[in-house]
């Protein structure tokens, strides 16, 4: 009997909605269908201004950018019940991450606050299947992170009984997870993944990605600017944390590259392509020496450099796409959102504390019923 669950994914390198169809009466799961949109640059330079605190009538504009996002999404479910041939009325859920616009989940008093933009009463209304969103608040209110939740499904996806399995997403920003073998986990988000890549590959060559990193590998790492991007306090911090675009947007990068004006573009963006492998690395080195297995998901998976650092900085570790684990990179996190979703609906806690350091299972997620 099929079990079958809709997972929506637009995350924080703002390149649009990742949406997987899935099977969950197979183990770990069956992908029935995957499907993307691009967002139009309209609708990804307000999301984009939406991240930054300042700017002209923000509540307004943030509403109608959700509606904007959910009608993407609308469309991406569509597509995904057209390709599988499945009717609405199969879907037990969708799940719909939304727009992370702001993520500050300490704040001096203790409890903060994450905003996801979403609109998931117009997406039930579109689509009339019942929509699971806003998972990462419950999980703030017990005092956690808010994030990553990802590690929760990686368990079920990537572990291997007896075994240290590392997963590594590099999107917006990079999280790591290590699954241990006694049923354990950690999971916590290393620093920038692709953001600023990103930002630097538009402003000097005008394209949205440094296509498998080819402009980076070709450019020569400045070892002192490197030092001074790595002083940044957040690498050094224990878990349980999380950062996102509140701490490493363009004006972060700035500042540290006022020191070394003189340097070539293509020598910055070789130094951030080693900025992200590095706190990557480092990472695994402090949390888990002598990881044997890395899988690595996220759209930084198709970024041939970045894999080709994470491997020379990790010796001993085999790093392997985690198409070759079972699940193509795009469809990590997508598929992550699709079990999340059905968690909720069947209100299963999730043991949240040694990832996020909530101070206990709780479910995460709302329903809107269709
Ligand atoms: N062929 C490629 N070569 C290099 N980089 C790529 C390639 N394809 C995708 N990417 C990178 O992957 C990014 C998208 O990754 P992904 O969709 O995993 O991020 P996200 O889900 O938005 O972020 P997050 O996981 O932080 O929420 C692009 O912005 C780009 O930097
Ligand atoms: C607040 C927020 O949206 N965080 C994202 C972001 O993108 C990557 C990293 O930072 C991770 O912590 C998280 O997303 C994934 C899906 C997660 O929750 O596991």
């Amino acid at each position: 009997m099929p079990d079958l669950s809709i997972g929506l994914m637009s995350g924080t390198s703002l390149d649009g909605v990742d949406g997987v169809l899935a099977d969950f009466d197979a183990t770990p799961l069956r992908v029935l269908a995957h499907a993307t949109a691009g967002f139009d640059p309209a609708l990804r330079a307000e999301l984009l201004a939406l991240n930054t605190p300042g700017g002209h009538d923000e509540l307004h504009r943030a509403q109608l950018a959700a509606n904007a996002l959910v009608r993407v999404y609308a469309q991406v479910v569509h597509e995904l019940l057209r390709q599988a041939g499945v009717a609405a009325s199969q879907v037990r859920a969708i799940g719909a991450h939304g727009q992370t616009v702001r993520h500050r989940p300490q704040l001096f008093d203790g409890t903060g606050y994450t905003v996801q933009l979403n609109q998931p009463a117009l997406l039930a209304e579109l689509t009339g299947i019942d929509v699971v969103a806003d998972f990462r608040t419950r999980d703030v209110a017990a005092g956690g992170q808010g994030a990553p939740l990802a590690p929760f499904f990686h368990r079920g996806m990537f572990g291997r009984p007896g075994r240290v399995v590392g997963v590594l997403n590099i999107g917006g920003i990079s999280n790591l997870t290590v699954l241990r073998p006694d049923g354990s986990q950690i999971g916590f988000d290393c620093g920038p993944g692709n953001a600023l890549l990103d930002a630097w590959t538009q402003r000097h060559t005008g394209r949205p990605y440094d296509d498998r990193g080819a402009w980076a590998a070709g450019g020569q790492v400045d070892a002192a600017l490197l030092q001074d991007l790595l002083a940044e306090s957040y690498f050094a911090a224990p878990p349980p944390k999380s950062t996102g675009r509140d701490l490493f947007h363009p004006d972060w990068l700035a500042a540290r590259l006022a020191p070394h004006a003189g340097l070539a573009p293509q020598a910055v963006q070789a130094t951030l392509a080693e900025l992200t492998a590095r706190c990557c690395a480092d990472d695994v080195g402090r949390y888990q020496p002598g990881l044997p297995d890395l899988v690595v998901c996220g759209g930084g998976a198709l970024n041939d450099h970045l894999l080709a650092r994470l491997r020379a900085l990790l010796p001993g570790t085999r790093v392997v796409s985690s198409a070759e684990a079972g699940l193509p990179p795009l469809q990590v996190e997508a598929a992550a959102f699709a079990w999340l979703a059905r968690q909720c609906v069947q209100r299963e806690p999730l043991a949240l504390e040694s990832t996020t350091g909530a101070r206990g299972a709780r479910v995460l997620g709302a329903v809107w019923p269709a």
